[in-house]
């Protein structure tokens, strides 16, 4: 097979010789004057381009100085795993931390070629190992790796236009295809760690409305596809969610379900691990873009939910006058709230810090007590989409059932359906029951069993309705017996008098109290 790179090296004119000498004696530049070195330079090129028709291209492990590997060379990287490692005649297998199986990549070395639009590219793997006067205990980390890209030159729009790119994307798309999923929670010492995210909630056995749940998976496609879009409006690209309802709803499950939708990771932050503002913007600044940033229980977490109006009101509280008039408990009282995330904190990174760092975020917060938020958290723009998870309706149990017993209809639906209607179970509960308890259970009996939890449901809560209403009315009525005590013991009444007056009257206004406390019952006759 005939390939430019090893042409060159068949090259048997002065011009090859002297290309040859300069790549196998590299250290000839060292006896040589640079103004001599920069001219025999321009002389060797002119020469190649002359008789060597081809442009080449590097990428290199590592750009200038970083430290951290070339985003380009690992979209290559992994665009040649796919493309080329079935062509490639010496593999390198390296273990990735919690994947299964060794991937295997282009060894050192190795040269490949592939066909674009009918143009016909040479890729090649290489490793410089730099001289290094320094003893290293780890000279293998110091290896430099590049990729060597060789075409005609006569292709070089085609290439540098259109290949490289379509190279590029298709790369970083099997990257993200191929990575192992993490779930990385912070901790106050470490900051984040991760391990595998492993969760097997998708949307289809996620038990909810289905015209809400195609709405919200319209709606992360029309998220993951908005790059240009955001950029248009001037928008960051990221979108938050406000998942609330009763527990055990699947608020969590459908985190999952949309993490493994996109192939997203997900940042679990726990608000309580994190020491200050300061913490929090940092591990936030740190989450890598196409991830899911979520805060469960966010009215629990920490007290967001009120600590402006609080603090404003503190400020007129007797509490203040008491610190004031000792510094150092002020001092301690400081340093505690200091060591909190506050809410303003946490607003200024969502709309701060978090507009500034790496695009293609979720951030999603879940609650039980909606109404408990203060109100700028789930503001729009802030909280793009809030999302009711609620108790099961028929729909989500018909999902429920094909999950968990395989069936799609059974008579005893019927029963089911208006007792879902008339009674409060969560989708935790319904599972619950439709788990057999033993191997003779089939799913008629799991059918019944839920039957039988959705009556006991109702009474239940029949039960709780009139305990309550009897509740309230004796909390009505006690009330208004004190209220009477209260008002004779004011007018220097009994109580009685009161009770019959107020009978008569309807009560008695404020105004009709005469100065010495004495009620004037303003009664028509
Ligand atoms: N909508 C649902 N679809 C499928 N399974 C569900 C659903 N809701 C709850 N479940 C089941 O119930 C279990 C608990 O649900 P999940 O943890 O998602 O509830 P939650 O709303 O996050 O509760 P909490 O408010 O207590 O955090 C899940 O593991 C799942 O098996
Ligand atoms: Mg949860």
């Amino acid at each position: 097979m005939f390939v430019p790179g090893e042409m060159f090296a068949s090259f048997g004119s002065a011009i090859g010789g002297l290309a040859f000498i300069c790549v196998m004696f590299p250290r000839w530049q060292q006896y040589v004057p640079p103004q001599i070195r920069a001219l025999l330079d321009r002389g060797v090129n002119k020469l190649m381009n002359l008789f060597y028709p081809y442009v080449l291209i590097v990428f290199s492990e590592f750009e200038g100085d970083r430290l951290a590997r070339s985003e380009t060379y690992m979209a290559i990287q992994s665009y040649l795993k796919e493309h080329a490692t079935s062509r490639s005649r010496r593999l390198k297998a390296e273990t990735v931390k919690h994947s299964q199986s060794p991937i295997l990549s282009m060894g050192d070395n190795e040269e490949v070629s592939e066909m674009f639009e009918e143009v016909k590219v040479w890729w090649a793997s290489r490793k410089r190992v730099p001289r290094s006067t320094s003893l290293s205990l780890y000279p293998m980390t110091e290896d430099r790796r590049y990729y060597r890209l060789l075409f005609h030159r006569r292709h070089r729009e085609l290439i540098t236009e259109s290949y490289i790119k379509h190279v590029l994307t298709e790369g970083k798309a099997i990257a993200h295809r191929n990575r192992v999923q993490k779930l990385y929670t912070n901790n106050p010492s470490k900051g984040w760690s991760y391990a595998p995210f492993e969760h097997p909630a998708n949307f289809e056995t996620l038990a909810m409305d289905p015209n809400k749940k195609r709405e919200i998976i319209n709606d992360l496609k029309k998220f993951t596809e908005g790059k240009e879009y955001y950029a248009k409006i001037g928008k960051p690209w990221k979108r938050g969610y406000l998942l609330y309802g009763p527990p055990g709803t699947g608020k969590s499950t459908m985190i999952a379900a949309m993490a493994n939708f996109l192939n997203y990771d997900v940042y679990d932050l726990e608000l309580t691990a994190v020491k200050d503002n300061t913490m929090l913007k940092k591990l936030l600044i740190e989450t890598s873009s196409k991830s899911i940033i979520m805060i469960e229980d966010i009215d629990c977490s920490l007290d967001l939910t009120g600590q402006r109006k609080k603090k404003k009101k503190e400020d007129d509280d007797d509490e203040d006058d008491e610190e004031n008039a000792n510094p150092a408990k002020k001092l301690v009282k400081e340093e505690q709230t200091s060591s909190k995330v506050t809410l303003s904190g946490f607003l200024n990174f969502i709309d701060g810090i978090w507009s500034a760092c790496r695009g293609e975020k979720i951030i999603i917060f879940t609650t039980n007590h909606v109404d408990k938020l203060d109100p700028a958290l789930i503001r729009r723009g802030r909280m793009d989409k809030r999302i009711e998870m609620s108790y099961c309706c028929f729909e989500a149990f018909k999902i429920l059932a094909k999950n968990y017993l395989d069936i799609e209809d059974h008579p005893l639906f019927e029963t089911i359906s208006p007792l879902l209607g008339e009674t409060n179970m969560t989708p935790a509960d319904v599972t619950e029951n439709l788990m057999p308890k033993s191997d003779d259970e089939d799913a008629e009996a799991c059918l019944r069993n839920l039957i039988e939890a959705l009556k006991a449901a109702k009474k239940e809560a029949r039960k709780k309705a009139k305990e309550e209403s009897r509740a309230k009315a004796k909390e009505g009525k006690e009330k208004k017996v004190s209220g009477e005590k209260e008002e004779a013991k004011e007018s220097g009444t009994s109580a009685e008098e009161v009770k019959e007056n107020g009978d008569i009257s309807g009560g008695v206004a404020a105004e009709e109290v005469t100065e010495d406390g004495v009620a004037v019952p303003d009664v028509e006759v």
